[in-house]
């Protein structure tokens, strides 16, 4: 597959490019998958798209389900089935569809009683399910966690989820390149995400939109595979689609006997391995972005306010809003503080903390809990803390820390030794905090009541929250006598080959910190897309369903909102994503921020005010517009309100994909005096007329505000309803042709295991039953949960 290029590419261009199944003429591309990954939130309006449509699943083989947002995380000792063991009627609900959907099409599925269950983003790896140069999906952001192997791993919406099942394939297009290259070498109680919240705090949570980061240098070469997940997961919090690194002799050691990597020391590992080698950036390679960071910058690090890019060092204070660069920024600052319940000035050491979380996506894996077990081993957690608890990602990591004795250390010192899922982190589970209650998370995410209502999130690693759990607030884990001078915590145990890299510095694109440039770095030009000569666009004939409904001229109240980041969670938050249906969500939209306590409606809000109660577009003059969770649940909630189009600065990927899975058209308007012009419209309460055919935006008198680009495939499947299903079912042979080919390329990506129990549809009983062979053929008699 890897054939020579003139080209000088990088990890990402190589791995895209290899998956290429068509490409159009503006650049849209059919991009083949090899990897999914399903959890009950975002499946179950997919697999019943599915079903209505009369359609399979292409690749049960390459497709992995678990259950993990709403699973409690009590004991499972007397677990009988999923169906009596959660209490909560809609997140039982969605547990027992998704297991309803395995059953029905075929797929493997790691449930409660199988102790492969766990946080998808944890089993993957495990499992070796993830593996270099694939392209893995799933409907979740974090999904770009996977691109420490060197996969290129990104997070889609609901629509996308159901359009990967049925064709193995998406619509795409070509990210940005942008390399972030960390050098040096990281001091004692340091860690991998004190790395990654550095580098957000650097760019900026829109820094990174509409690229993909590789991270390089002698510290990410340096690290274990763990210690490379935490960072990659976090690159969506850095508005980046994926996060990479380049596979090495790190990477090949932690796949050597995972059950679904190639056996090791077969040929076809051997083969393998070889290919894996070329998936290096060319040493001439260039990148749209350079970010420069020195390891001894980085200190122990935690956040303060309500987004990822809120960080401090941990010696700091919380910084004064007064001394922001803009009036949005001071205003935003402001509400910050009095959400998070801080005063400028104060000392982050100061700031007591009333719970702690150490788990989720970014922090559960077995190093995370070892490092957390070092800092805590013979103390006990402060008398002010009201719970502490660790969640491991998943039921392999359980057993394998206790195995080594960690959850022994953990129960002594106070913490609470909890079954694998998500958990804390966004509490769609019982666990979750109470209103004002303040936690130390070695979660992703800070945003306003993503932990509970009025929850309070500090984010910060392992140790540090494992620090903050004994002292009763936030603290330097350097200060612990037992650990400060002892060496680095993840460094990786095998030793670093020289590979052949472009990891060197380029001083003249360093980047400084402040915000005029992360603004500058959000707005980079997202589409310097090739044009290749190959086919060109179909238009929808008789075989592509037109399954939505056709957006051509859109006139209506607008609007106004000037906040930037508005975030997924703040459009619907995760109470409303256990719902197996797309629609009723509109009454829920910008709950936080539309209802007071009690549940009448905060006059203050826009969408509470005349006349924008009836608001068919949303005007925000903030960047970065439905930033963070790859929920399908932000546009379904806007479409279900009324809204059909939002205009923004800019947007993150996720959301604006998502919008126009819906029939909904996102635009993105960079220039401000246009952007102003609308808004000003949006404010006076007149409407605006979109007309999506020319490409327009006017006023309520027919003037003209502005011009709007728009991509020219989206455009044609909103002008004329189509579903793009359908249009790639129309590709099945070159879909086919490709899959011959990588079956002769890369035979190992095919589930041959699981392949065997394709087609035995819906008559399979929800049971634990021993399966002879994993899908690389191995005997390996562990238990499937069906
Ligand atoms: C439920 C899912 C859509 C969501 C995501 O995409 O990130 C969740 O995992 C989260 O962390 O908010
Ligand atoms: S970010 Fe949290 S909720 Fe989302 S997948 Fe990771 S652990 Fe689960």
């Amino acid at each position: 597959m890897p054939a020579a290029e003139r080209i000088p590419q990088t990890l990402y261009d190589k791995v895209f490019q290899a998956h290429i199944v068509d490409e159009k003429l503006d650049g849209t591309i059919l991009l083949y998958i090899d990897r999914h990954l399903v959890h009950e939130v975002t499946s179950p309006q997919a697999f019943e798209g599915l079903e209505v449509a009369g359609r399979k699943v292409r690749r049960p083989d390459c497709t992995l389900a678990t259950t993990d947002h709403n699973v409690p995380t009590t004991s499972r000792k007397a677990l009988k089935d999923i169906a009596s063991f959660i209490q909560e009627d809609d997140s039982r609900t969605q547990c027992v569809t998704l297991e309803e959907n395995v059953k029905k099409f075929g797929i493997t599925y790691f449930g409660l009683s199988d102790k492969r269950q766990g946080i998808v983003h944890v089993i993957g790896p495990e499992q070796g399910f993830t593996l270099p140069g694939t392209t893995v999906v799933c409907g979740d952001s974090h999904t770009s966690t996977h691109g420490a192997f060197g996969a290129l791993a990104f997070g889609i919406g609901t629509s996308e989820v159901e359009h990967v099942l049925a064709t193995q394939c998406l619509i795409t297009k070509r990210s940005k390149n942008m390399r972030i290259q960390i050098d040096g070498e990281l001091a004692p109680g340091v860690s991998s995400k004190d790395v990654v919240l550095h580098a957000i705090g650097k760019i900026g949570t829109a820094g990174g939109t509409g690229a993909v980061i590789e991270f390089c240098g002698s510290v990410i070469r340096s690290l274990s595979i763990e210690a490379r997940m935490s960072i990659c997961n976090m690159s969506i919090e850095g508005g980046a689609r994926a996060g990479m690194v380049a596979p090495d002799d790190i990477t090949f050691e932690y796949l050597k006997g995972k059950p679904l990597a190639p056996k090791y020391g077969s040929d076809e590992w051997n083969r393998a391995v070889a290919y894996w080698k070329s998936l290096r950036s060319d040493p001439d390679a260039k990148y749209d972005i350079d970010v420069f960071i020195d390891a001894k910058d980085i200190v122990p690090t935690v956040t303060w306010g309500t987004s990822p890019e809120d960080v401090v060092p941990i010696t700091g204070v919380v910084p004064d809003p007064e001394t922001f660069a803009t009036d949005a920024k001071k205003a935003a600052g402001r509400r910050m503080l009095e959400y998070m319940g801080l005063v400028a000035g104060t000392p982050m050491e100061d700031v007591v903390v009333d719970k702690v979380f150490i788990g989720s996506c970014t922090n559960s894996r077995i190093e995370d809990l070892r490092a957390a077990a070092r800092v805590v081993k013979g103390k006990h957690i402060a008398a002010n803390i009201k719970r502490a608890l660790i969640v491991p990602g998943s039921g392999l990591v359980k057993e394998q820390a206790e195995a080594e004795g960690l959850n022994k250390i953990f129960s002594e010192a106070g913490f609470e030794w909890r079954e694998a899922g998500c958990s804390m982190c966004l509490g769609m589970n019982p666990d979750i905090l109470s209103p004002k209650e303040r936690c130390a998370s070695t979660s992703n995410r800070n945003f306003e009541g993503r932990q509970g209502a009025q929850g309070r999130t500090h984010l910060m690693s392992p140790v540090m929250a494992a620090a903050a759990a004994i002292a009763g607030k936030l603290a330097d884990v350097r200060k612990f006598s037992d650990y400060n001078g002892s060496p680095h915590i993840e460094a990786a145990v095998t030793p670093e080959p020289t590979p052949a890299t472009t990891e060197k510095a380029h001083p003249d694109e360093r980047i400084e910190t402040d915000d005029v440039e992360k603004e500058a770095l959000a707005d980079q030009p997202e589409d310097s897309f090739p044009q290749v000569n190959t086919s060109v666009i179909r238009s929808g004939g008789a075989a592509a369903p037109a399954g939505l409904p056709k957006f051509t001229v859109l006139k209506g109240i607008a609007a106004p909102m000037e906040k930037a980041n508005i975030d997924t969670d703040a459009i619907i938050p995760k109470q409303f994503l256990k719902t197996i249906k797309r629609t009723g969500l509109g009454s829920a939209l910008f709950y936080e921020m539309r209802y007071l306590e009690g549940g009448a409606e905060n006059p203050d809000f826009v969408l509470n005010r005349e006349p924008y109660r009836g608001a068919k577009i949303i005007v925000c003059t903030g960047a970065n517009f439905g930033c963070g969770s790859s929920r399908e649940h932000a546009p379904w909630a806007l479409n279900d309100f009324g809204v059909k189009s939002v205009i923004a600065p800019s947007f993150a990927d996720i959301f604006f994909n998502n919008s126009f899975k819906n029939g909904m058209l996102p635009i993105p308007i960079k220039d401000k005096a246009d952007l102003e012009k609308v808004h000003a419209e949006a404010v006076a309460g007149r409407e605006v007329e979109i007309d999506l055919p020319n490409q327009v935006i006017r006023g309520a008198g027919g003037e003209e505000l502005c011009k709007f680009d728009v991509e020219e495939f989206r455009k044609h499947c909103l002008v004329n309803g189509l579903d793009d299903i359908g249009l790639t079912m129309q590709m099945e042979e070159k879909i086919a042709e490709f899959e011959r080919t990588m079956s002769e390329e890369t035979p190992w990506l095919d589930g041959k295991g699981y392949l065997k129990r394709k087609g035995q549809g819906g008559k399979l009983a929800v049971k634990a039953v021993p399966v002879p062979r994993t899908n690389r053929g191995e005997v390996k008699g562990e238990p499937l949960e069906w």
